[in-house]
């Protein structure tokens, strides 16, 4: 049985994320279901494309948490403060700690990624949420921040699900752990509780269609980040 949203997470489909997710269509479908994604599933991902992807990640995640730490900054109840700052500390303590474990294998250490170029895709996706975050407000910001947090709990929740997912022998399984694992599914179930009281106080349903176009082109910014690590043999 193939994993549904509705059955098997139901708040993924509720509220304002289940109607951006749904009206974003064939981009999130390009974004979820990526042939990096594959590659990654059933462990033929050529190791010089994660590599790549993976070190682009860390930089990218660096700018995400600190456009989190914007969130905290624009908040203005307590409660929101919490759950962006409990997002930041699961990116620096935990997502973090995974690409930094894969880069050692690798033989890399935290100066060596510092020393990395950002690629164009790393740049165009992290500048264009800190725009939104500076020129918007928490709404604006938390909705851009959205795709990438809910998009990998799904991708992860999707693998983890997939009977075709390879555990044994794959060196991807921890990635795939990672993302699917309890603790990053409870900071998406945080988020998308934030993100729904956000939606009422803030207006929402009278700015929907601004609120798309900026869940959109984070979305688009993901597919096209999965693009960049790709040497072309998907
Ligand atoms: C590009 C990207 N998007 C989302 C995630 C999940 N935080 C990530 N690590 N990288």
């Amino acid at each position: 049985m193939s994993w549904i949203a509705e059955r098997d997470w139901p708040s993924l489909e509720q509220g304002l994320a289940g109607r951006l997710r749904r009206d974003c269509g064939t981009d999130w479908e390009r974004f979820i279901h990526h042939p990096f994604v594959r590659g990654m599933a059933d462990g033929t991902l050529p190791e010089a494309d994660f590599q790549r992807f993976l070190i682009q990640d860390y930089l990218y995640l660096i700018q995400y948490a600190r456009a989190y730490a914007l969130a905290i900054y624009k908040a203005d109840t307590m409660e929101d403060m919490r759950s962006a700052s409990g997002i930041v500390s699961g990116l620096l303590d935990t997502e973090l700690a995974l690409h930094i474990a894969y880069c050692a294998g690798w033989g890399l250490c935290v100066d060596d990624l510092h020393n990395q170029p950002e690629s164009l895709e790393l740049l165009a996706y992290t500048r264009f949420i800190l725009d939104r975050g500076q020129t918007g407000d928490l709404l604006d910001l938390i909705v851009t921040l959205a795709p990438c947090l809910i998009g990998y709990g799904e991708i992860g929740a999707r693998l983890m699900a997939d009977p075709t997912t390879r555990r044994e022998g794959n060196p991807y399984w921890e990635w795939i752990a990672l993302y699917g694992g309890e603790k990053f599914v409870g900071l998406v179930d945080a988020g998308l509780r934030t993100l729904e009281a956000l939606a009422g106080r803030y207006g929402a349903e009278g700015r929907y269609p601004a609120l798309l176009a900026e869940f959109r082109t984070a979305v688009k910014l993901e597919a096209a980040f999965w693009n960049a690590g790709r040497s072309g043999m998907l």
